[in-house]
């Protein structure tokens, strides 16, 4: 079973419950039952799902609640509650800080195949991106394509790299490395390690070896997300041999099943920080249980999306919409869309979006949409992109535009009327909500406009949507 599996059979079991003409005890108790099915499906330890589903039970004590209250809620929340807490050992990891000197280090374990080079250069990337000067050392001396592995995706990501062909003795390179990065003031040394010995031992006790001499602010361990319920028992090995702070689950974009990273959790008390979603260096997002849960059970996921929505358009870059809703504040708003990254990703984070506006499994036909309508859009005047006037395109511009573009007229016709439906929304708008703001730059508000309008009025207008997003609490690292 797939994550996105799970996550439909938990919001399928949630859903046949809201359909429940009575919700009594034995409603709910049918309930956690198919959600103890899919946990079990997923991989998740009998004795984790088990304590889950007590808890649940707990927690949503039908008889215990106010007359009047709504049962389905209260199912629902305590659900939500108690994935999260499964997904939260409670204690957060570190977090590298910008500019830190002594530098932080930050040291990857995994097995070898787990994907742990390829995410080193992801993590150092992730920071790069958000302005910290990163390196990269390269302490696996066993496996000989390591070196030249990392030191590509090193020069990829324009991130600094130490490692050496000559030298066998990981614990010198590693402490070689830190050294000379600490002096050339990078702020984050990120250490990857050996995932493979002749001798099981020999592996945990270089990683003990390495640990000491360069004293991690973190150690990452980094597993493959189809293993399974193997994690447990291979996150546990490392975590006695090295002080793991924080786990990274690979490979979620295959037939990655999610209950192995809720048991490395488990194992080691340690939080999923980040999850490989793909082979290459962008494939990499930072996990947020609360978002993680919301987008498991279809509740969507707005922290998620807001903190998408600001990587992509950092402070100095975003622009408020001031006044009309033009075709050019349409293209703007598709070019950032296009900047966060995988379209779908993007649309699974709105609770409904992607049913409304893109057939299921369809997104990538939807993304070539879009890059069709900005193709067309740069095919159009800046008078044409900037005007109001719905009457200015009239059919002997929108055949120049067509031919322009190379598009049949048919689209751009589609693309103007997909255009006025958000300007619509637009247009109702209070005009507080559309003049920018510096000291107040809500990424919420540009969004607000290309929810479709159905879907915006169910989540309670704008603020609906900015209560939701202060109701999970996007965390930030
Ligand atoms: N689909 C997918 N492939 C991934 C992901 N992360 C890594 N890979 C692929 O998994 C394979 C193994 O990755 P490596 O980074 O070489 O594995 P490793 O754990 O560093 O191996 P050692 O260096 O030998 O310890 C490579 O083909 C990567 O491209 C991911 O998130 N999704």
């Amino acid at each position: 079973m797939v994550l996105a599996q799970l996550g439909g059979s938990l919001a399928g079991a949630l859903a046949r419950l809201g359909r429940a003409t009575v919700v009594d005890d034995k409603a709910v108790a049918d309930c956690l039952n198919e959600i103890s099915r899919a946990l079990l499906q997923a991989d998740v330890r009998f004795e984790t799902v088990r304590d889950v589903s007590s808890r649940i039970k707990a927690a949503a004590n039908l008889s215990a609640l106010a007359p009047g209250a709504d049962k389905r809620r209260a199912v629902r929340n305590a659900v939500a509650a108690e994935l999260c807490r499964m997904l939260d050992p409670g204690e957060p990891s570190f977090a590298p800080r910008k500019g830190q000197h002594p530098s932080s280090v930050v040291m990857f374990v995994g097995l070898q195949g787990s994907g742990k080079t390829t995410t080193c250069a992801k993590y150092a990337d992730h920071y790069r991106r958000k302005g910290f000067r990163p390196a990269l050392v390269c302490a696996d001396t066993f496996r000989a394509g390591a070196f030249d592995q990392l030191k590509q995706n090193a020069s990829k990501a324009k991130i600094p790299f130490y490692g050496s062909y000559t030298d066998s003795d990981p614990v010198k390179i590693a402490v070689e490395g830190v050294d000379t990065f600490r002096k050339e003031k990078c702020d984050l040394i990120i250490v990857d390690t050996s995932g493979r010995h002749k001798q099981e031992a020999a592996l945990f006790e270089e990683m003990r070896q390495v640990s000491e001499a360069t004293r991690p602010d973190l150690v990452v361990f980094v597993m493959d997300g189809s293993i399974g319920q193997a994690a447990f028992d291979q996150a546990q090995a490392f975590k006695q041999s090295v002080p793991v702070g924080a786990v990274i689950v690979t490979k979620m974009d295959g037939h990655a099943r999610g209950g192995g990273a809720l048991s490395a959790v488990a194992a080691t008390k340690s939080p999923v920080i980040f999850i490989g979603t793909g082979e290459h260096i962008p494939d990499f997002e930072a996990f947020e249980v609360k978002s993680f849960v919301s987008r498991l059970l279809g509740m969507g996921d707005l922290p998620g999306l807001v903190d998408k929505i600001k990587d992509a358009m950092p402070a100095g870059e975003l622009k408020l919409i001031e006044g009309a809703f033009t075709l050019g504040v349409m293209r703007e708003l598709f070019q950032s869309m296009q900047n966060m990254g995988p379209f779908g990703q993007i649309l699974s984070m709105i609770p409904g979006f992607s049913a409304q506006l893109i057939e299921k499994g369809k997104e990538k036909e939807g993304q070539a949409k879009i890059k069709r309508y900005m193709t067309i859009m740069d095919s159009m005047t800046e008078k044409e992109l900037d005007n109001t006037n719905p009457k200015l395109m009239n059919e002997s511009r929108i055949k120049r535009v067509a031919r322009g573009s190379g598009r049949p007229v048919q689209e751009v016709v589609g693309m103007l009327e997909e255009y006025k439906r958000i300007a619509k929304i637009w247009s109702k708008l209070p005009l507080r909500d559309r003049r920018p703001n510096t000291n107040h730059r809500d990424p919420l508000k540009p969004l607000a406009n290309v929810i479709p309008p159905s879907m915006l009025n169910q989540l309670g207008g704008l603020s609906g949507l900015q209560n939701m997003v202060k109701q999970f609490g996007p965390q930030r690292r």
